[in-house]
């Protein structure tokens, strides 16, 4: 099976290289500066689960078609931040063949209909990672801690297809932790509201899940949004199981716990933050059900101070 990861970021890197160092048959395609370091550099990943050092195929933009003519992608790995799709579905366009799929590991869920409405949600796959990756100065993947994982599956409950099937056998000879899940957008929405939660509490409260349990109130704040997350969930229809949820209040609520979120990360970092896509988009759909969430509101609106500032210089 023939691979395209959009992206050598921490998802797209982490995942992508470590396929590639497997001896899957695995392109990336990039932004120029990207491209020029990785050709030069080489892929590398700092892991806990070992580090690598892999040289792929890599491609840019106006490479892409003539590429893709000779040999078709069979799977584009989409990971890219959210608010970078609309340039990542031109990216890729000129790969997607009649038998193509894709698969996003997005954070939330809103790219969805967009990729559905360009490509045919025939082709869209679900798919979303757990991991704690970023990028180094030198441009190396940094994966901060043992957590890796992805999730994969065929949206509406179909069977999981060739492909899928294929890239979980190439998964395991990666050594990548996954599941095909037989029902990714319940994965999906359990996904989206723990991250939503962690995401939403560690950028308003700027800290780690444990400084916010070492306060006064966070506790019971950390347990209020991820109630208003899942009350949307809910809304939407997928109610989430008690299973779900206890696993997700288990890190939610562990003191001491070091646990941000990649939002968070770039924050900090002062970069552009996926805040509509996530932390909006669930208050977006709160509104649309009649349900108050304060919790999520006063984050998002930090969120959009936020941007302004940015923007303002
Ligand atoms: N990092 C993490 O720990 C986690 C992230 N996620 C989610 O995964 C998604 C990806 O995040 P992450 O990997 O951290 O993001 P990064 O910013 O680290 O990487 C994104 C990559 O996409 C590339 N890209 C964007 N647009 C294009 C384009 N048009 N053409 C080619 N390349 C493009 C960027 O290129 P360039 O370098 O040129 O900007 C970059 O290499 C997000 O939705 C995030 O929320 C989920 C779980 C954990
Ligand atoms: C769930 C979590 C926090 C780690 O995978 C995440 O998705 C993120 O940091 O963006």
């Amino acid at each position: 099976m023939r691979i395209l990861v959009l992206g050598a970021g921490g998802t797209g890197g982490y995942f992508g290289g470590r396929l590639a160092a497997s001896g899957a048959d695995v392109s990336f395609l990039l932004r120029p500066v990207r491209a020029g370091r990785i050709r030069h550099d080489g892929l590398q990943i700092r892991s806990p689960l070992g580090d690598v050092l892999c040289r792929p195929q890599v491609l840019v933009a106006t490479e892409l078609a003539a590429v893709a003519a000779r040999q078709p992608f069979d799977l584009i790995l989409l990971s890219c931040k959210a608010y970078d799709l609309d340039s990542a579905m031109d990216a890729i366009a000129p790969a997607v063949g009649p038998a193509t799929r894709i698969l996003p590991i997005l954070n939330g869920l809103r790219h969805y209909p967009l990729l559905d409405a360009r490509f045919g949600a025939e082709r869209v796959q679900g798919g979303l990672c757990f991991i704690n990756a970023t990028l180094n100065a030198q441009g190396e993947i940094v994966h901060l801690d043992p957590v890796a994982r992805l999730s994969f599956g065929e949206r509406d409950e179909r069977p999981a297809g060739a492909g899928l099937q294929a890239l979980s056998g190439m998964c395991t000879t990666a050594g990548i932790e996954h599941r095909l899940s037989p029902r990714i957008e319940l994965d999906a929405w359990a996904k989206y509201a723990f991250l939503c939660s962690v995401a939403a509490s560690t950028c308003l409260l700027r800290g780690s899940i444990g400084r916010i349990l070492a306060t006064e109130g966070g506790a019971a704040f950390l347990g209020g949004i991820y109630a208003e997350c899942t009350a949307v969930a809910a809304a939407e229809g997928e109610v989430l199981p008690e299973p779900v949820r206890a696993a997700a209040l288990a890190i939610l609520l562990r003191e001491g716990s070091s646990q941000t979120s990649s939002m968070y990360r770039d924050l900090v970092a002062g970069k552009d933050v996926e805040a509509l896509q996530i932390v909006g988009d669930m208050v977006h759909r709160a509104v649309r059900a009649g349900l108050s969430v304060m919790r999520l509101d006063a984050a998002w609106i930090h969120l959009q101070s936020y941007m302004a500032q940015r923007q303002a210089g």
